[in-house]
């Protein structure tokens, strides 16, 4: 059989409605769509194709992101696209470049932390993209500990000016991407000084670049970072370095939502929180969660649709060999991946609304969800994006030797993803973040004040430190109130125990410190019941299409089972379960896999991704791997010549010398 009908077979298999299902991925039938057009649109225009980008130098790679970037500007502008249209498009021509620190943080920092006169002056600006902006945060000395940072933004209130100034070598702003070349302006956060005295860190609306010649502002030094990791990959991305030389800006370009500076220099706060300054990150840090899910599910989906074309050992009389998908190995490591995928794409669903809602709350000077918000989406952020850099490492090992090779597609996805761990803040910091949180919601409940949203569980405590599993029988894992009440029972466990123990540090910040690797358990614990209890919520949702919801539970029971399993030293020890109940959840999980294994394909052609997005040989939707990899395989520079460049120099005096020691 050929891989081409090894795959048509596979979808003779499916046991339920696949359009119905591509729906539910996307979100709605608007979104599928929309979505759907765009990729097409993008996969059917040759500027757009990204053939042999992992061998391009990187002055080439770098100009020819610039291309692909002005062109989708063009087309946007003719087919005047709307925003969210715009937003696709861009994700489909799938090259990380300035215009995602542009839509992604320049603007939405505008938006966010400016006055309504700076958003109406600014940001037509930027939508017409007569200026293009970045985000300078992070410094050569400092990334995470953001009031650490060193710029200097100090008031001069004789010529009403902010002067810039990067005071050391470790205050040059390093990191920022699009700002290495293209940017003309960027949100820079600096420490703000008014009368001699210091107001912690603010963002500043500064021009680097002549909008006339694109030289730097006199004053600016400003240049790329250097090769980042992988071929292709991030190095589309002009990470940047720049520093101030005393730099004037007027004082209106100081973002002012949460502090003013007046004109004789006078800071007057605002009603808002001063964490308003962070909402940037609140924001990217949600948009995060999303892009985690397609990150995976576009590994998954080549991991998938490879194991079901290749086929090692087990040929008896003759016959085929079996397919690598029917290993019970294979499936363990890469089932629990394609429930990753759909886990990780409702818990994006539900935080995208969680950021609309606090949103809108904040517009209505109600900032009492802010903390859980921040703690949601730095915890999300943390667990989605660790989880995914592993899963595209597994799924290239899924694949065997093919995967390592460029033509798979994941080595540059690996490439791209992985730094996803680092920005937008450390995955480990994020997680103290969330541990500070939980920590100080223990610490309220004796006081009466009720624990809500992702919490509230925590309310529960009592009941949770002494509820024992009600599991019998396989089949008791399948209850939505037995999985739910297990995660909750294990995180309330955990977190009580590590309160317990910080009580015992006369500093709490001594004890937090101390303890602080203990803490992270904690929160991962947590993060991981809000994606269970999220996905069980979806379970609950009226979905149509025929055999979808029961795709859609079996999903959902192999996500939470394979953590259970893989986390079995905190259900244990907490005593949430027992070694038997534990036994029965493994059992179950073997069950779903055999369950999921006909309609594994199906599963990921939902994804609805083209062969273009994929860009990988061994995903293609046609299962056509080995002509198409063997086809691939002379297209590399080295098969140019069948004698290669360096022979006669290297390879021949080598050979010339052994024949002669030989005859010696
Ligand atoms: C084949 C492949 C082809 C190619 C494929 C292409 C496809 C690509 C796919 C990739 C996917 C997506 C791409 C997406 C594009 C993204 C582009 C990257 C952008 C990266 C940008 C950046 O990195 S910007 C810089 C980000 N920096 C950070 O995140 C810094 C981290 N540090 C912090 O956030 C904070 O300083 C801190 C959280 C660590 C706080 O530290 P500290 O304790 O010092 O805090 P404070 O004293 O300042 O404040 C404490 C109180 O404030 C609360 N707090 C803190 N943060 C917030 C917040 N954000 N919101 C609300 N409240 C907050 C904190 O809880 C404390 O509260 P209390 O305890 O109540 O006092
Ligand atoms: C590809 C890429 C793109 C980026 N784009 C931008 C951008 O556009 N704009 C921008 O401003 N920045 C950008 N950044 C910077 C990024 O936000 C920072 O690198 C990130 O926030 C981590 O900070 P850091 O580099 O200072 O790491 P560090 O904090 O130095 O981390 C080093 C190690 O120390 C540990 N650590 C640090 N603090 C603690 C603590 N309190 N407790 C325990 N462990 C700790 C971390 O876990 C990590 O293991 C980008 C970074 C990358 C890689």
């Amino acid at each position: 059989m050929k891989g081409v009908d090894h795959l048509a077979h596979e979808r003779n298999k499916t046991e339920f409605d696949v359009d119905a299902m591509k729906i539910v991925w996307a979100g709605s039938r608007h979104a599928f769509e929309l979505s759907d057009r765009m990729a097409r649109l993008v996969a059917s225009d040759p500027a757009f194709q990204k053939d042999g980008r992992i061998r391009l130098g990187r002055k080439e790679l770098f100009k020819n992101t610039l291309r692909k970037a002005a062109h989708a500007w063009k087309r946007i502008l003719e087919l005047h696209l709307t925003e969210e249209e715009a937003g696709w498009l861009r994700n489909f021509v799938d090259e990380p470049s300035f215009t995602d620190l542009h839509w992604g943080m320049f603007v939405p920092a505008i938006k966010g932390q400016g006055t309504d006169e700076q958003q109406q002056k600014w940001l037509p600006l930027a939508y017409k993209m007569q200026i293009i902006g970045s985000y300078a945060q992070t410094e050569l000395g400092h990334g995470s500990n953001v009031q650490g940072l060193e710029t200097t933004a100090t008031f001069d209130p004789e010529t009403d000016e902010f002067v810039i100034h990067s005071p050391t070598l470790t205050s040059s702003k390093w990191w920022p991407g699009g700002l290495g070349k293209v940017s003309t302006h960027a949100i820079v956060y600096a420490r703000l000084i008014t009368n001699g005295q210091e107001h912690g860190v603010h963002g500043f609306i500064v021009q680097l670049r002549s909008l006339d010649d694109h030289m730097p502002i006199p004053g600016i030094t400003i240049g790329d970072i250097g090769m980042k990791f992988g071929n292709g990959a991030y190095n589309t991305m002009d990470n940047g370095v720049l520093t101030f030389d005393h730099i004037r800006i007027p004082r209106n370009q100081m973002l002012m939502r949460v502090l003013q500076v007046t004109r004789e220099g006078k800071c007057v706060k605002s009603n808002v929180p001063r964490q308003l300054i962070y909402g940037t990150m609140v924001f990217v840090r949600q948009t995060i969660v999303a892009d985690a899910s397609t990150a995976l599910a576009r590994a998954v989906c080549i991991a998938t649709r490879y194991s079901a074309v290749r086929r090692q050992f087990g040929s008896q009389d003759g016959g085929m060999e079996t397919q690598v998908i029917d290993y019970k190995t294979q499936q363990s490591r890469l089932f629990p991946l394609l429930a990753s995928a759909y886990a990780f794409r409702f818990v994006g669903e539900w935080l995208k609304w969680l950021y609309t809602d606090v949103t809108q709350r904040l517009q209505a000077n109600d900032f009492s969800i802010l903390p859980e918000a921040h703690a949601c989406t730095a915890g999300l952020k943390s667990l989605t994006t660790t989880a995914t850099a592993d899963a595209i490492e597994e799924c290239r090992k899924l694949c065997g030797g093919h995967g390592y090779l460029c033509a798979s597609g994941l080595p540059e996805l690996f490439a791209v993803y992985v730094p996803a761990c680092t920005y937008e803040g450390d995955n480990v910091v994020l997680l103290l973040q969330v541990a500070r949180f939980l920590m100080k919601t223990v610490s309220q409940l004796g006081s009466g004040k009720k624990p809500v949203g992702t919490t509230a569980y925590l309310g529960r405590v009592q009941d949770l430190l002494q509820c024992c599993c009600d599991v019998q029988t396989a089949e008791d894992w399948l209850k939505p109130s037995v999985v739910l009440e297990a995660f909750e029972a294990r995180s309330a466990r955990m977190c009580v125990a590590r309160a317990q123990n910080l009580s015992k540090f006369e500093n709490p910040e001594d004890g937090f410190a101390e303890l602080s690797a203990d803490l992270v358990e904690a929160s991962v614990a947590h993060c991981q019941l809000i994606v269970v209890s999220k996905f069980i919520d979806k379970l609950q949702q009226d979905i149509p299409g025929k055999g979808v919801n029961r795709q859609l539970q079996n999903l959902c029971y192999i996500y939470a089972l394979n953590l259970l399993h893989k986390y079995l030293g905190d259900f244990l020890s907490t005593g949430c379960i027992t070694p038997k109940q534990a036994s029965l959840a493994n059992d179950q999980l073997r069950s779903l896999y055999s369950q999921i294994r006909p309609n594994a394909i199906a599963l990921v052609d939902a994804f609805n991704y083209t062969d273009h997005y994929l860009g990988s040989v061994l995903g293609r939707y046609d299962g056509n791997v080995y002509p198409k990899l063997y086809e691939e395989a002379w297209k590399d520079p080295l098969n140019d010549s069948v004698v290669p460049d360096g022979y006669h120099e290297y390879i021949h005096p080598m050979l010339k010398q052994q024949l002669r020691n030989a005859r010696l």
